[in-house]
């Protein structure tokens, strides 16, 4: 779903719809958003928090960068990954075999800590008969990693909506990644990757399209740029 346009302060409302993680987008009771100046008081609650004075000069305007960062961070959920993926086109000459994007970068956070989550992705389908713009499959990337997830949650949901918007003969995702609430507090274990994968279809069913995606996964990378 789309968010709202707030028209007296022309900022983008939270969906009122719980587009997130938990529940895969159903129904829910979420509270209604927060003005932007409530969200900045929370951020100078929190410099209180931490120990420092929200008042000094250098920390003056953090409120206001630290919830426009928010907007950043958690874009995806004023983003509809099955409006993304309703493009598809037919005339690929017959083609008939895996689309597999390697190593799509990805940034998000985790819902417990809110601290971020680092790493890749590697999305592969079988068409069916359509395929859909290979950027587009960055795009679902990017809507799920930019809300509060788990990397199993955001795993899955990958998965899921290639698949329910596609149709496709089966749909492969791995996703690497590093979690800082690991690194830089708690146990503090450094380069520790974080390995997820979700199979659909001829992935699940067949262990040769399994290992030709993960050999695919594991191959040399192009050397052109
Ligand atoms: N399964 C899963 N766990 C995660 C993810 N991100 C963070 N966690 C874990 O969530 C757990 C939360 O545990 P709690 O005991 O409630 O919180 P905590 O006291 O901050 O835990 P520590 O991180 O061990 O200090 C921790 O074990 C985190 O490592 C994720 O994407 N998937
Ligand atoms: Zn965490």
């Amino acid at each position: 779903m789309k968010a709202a346009l707030n028209t007296s302060t022309g900022d983008l409302e939270a969906p009122t719809r719980n587009n997130g993680a938990g529940d895969g987008g159903a129904d829910s009771h979420l509270e209604p958003a927060p003005t932007r100046e409530e969200a900045e008081t929370a951020v100078r609650t929190l410099i209180r928090w931490a120990g420092d004075d929200p008042a000094r000069e250098g920390l003056r305007d953090t409120p206001r960068r630290v919830v426009d960062a928010y907007r950043e961070y958690f874009a995806g959920y004023h983003e509809d990954p099955f409006e993304v993926l309703s493009r598809t086109f037919e005339e690929v000459h017959g083609y008939d075999d895996l689309v597999m994007l390697r190593d799509i970068r990805l940034e998000s956070h985790c819902e417990h800590h809110i601290a971020p989550i680092l790493g890749v992705a590697h999305v592969a389908y079988l068409p069916r008969d359509r395929v859909v713009g290979i950027s587009k499959l960055a795009r679902v990337v990017e809507i799920f990693s930019k809300r509060l997830q788990t990397q199993e949650t955001m795993t899955a949901q990958i998965a899921e909506a290639i698949e329910q918007a596609l149709k496709p003969r089966g749909v492969a995702v791995l996703v690497d990644a590093l979690h800082q609430c690991m690194t830089t507090r708690g146990v503090h274990k450094t380069d520790v990757s974080t390995i997820t994968t979700r199979f659909t279809g001829v992935f699940k069913e067949d262990g040769d399209y399994r290992d030709r995606f993960l050999n695919m996964v594991h191959g040399r990378r192009p050397s052109v740029g």
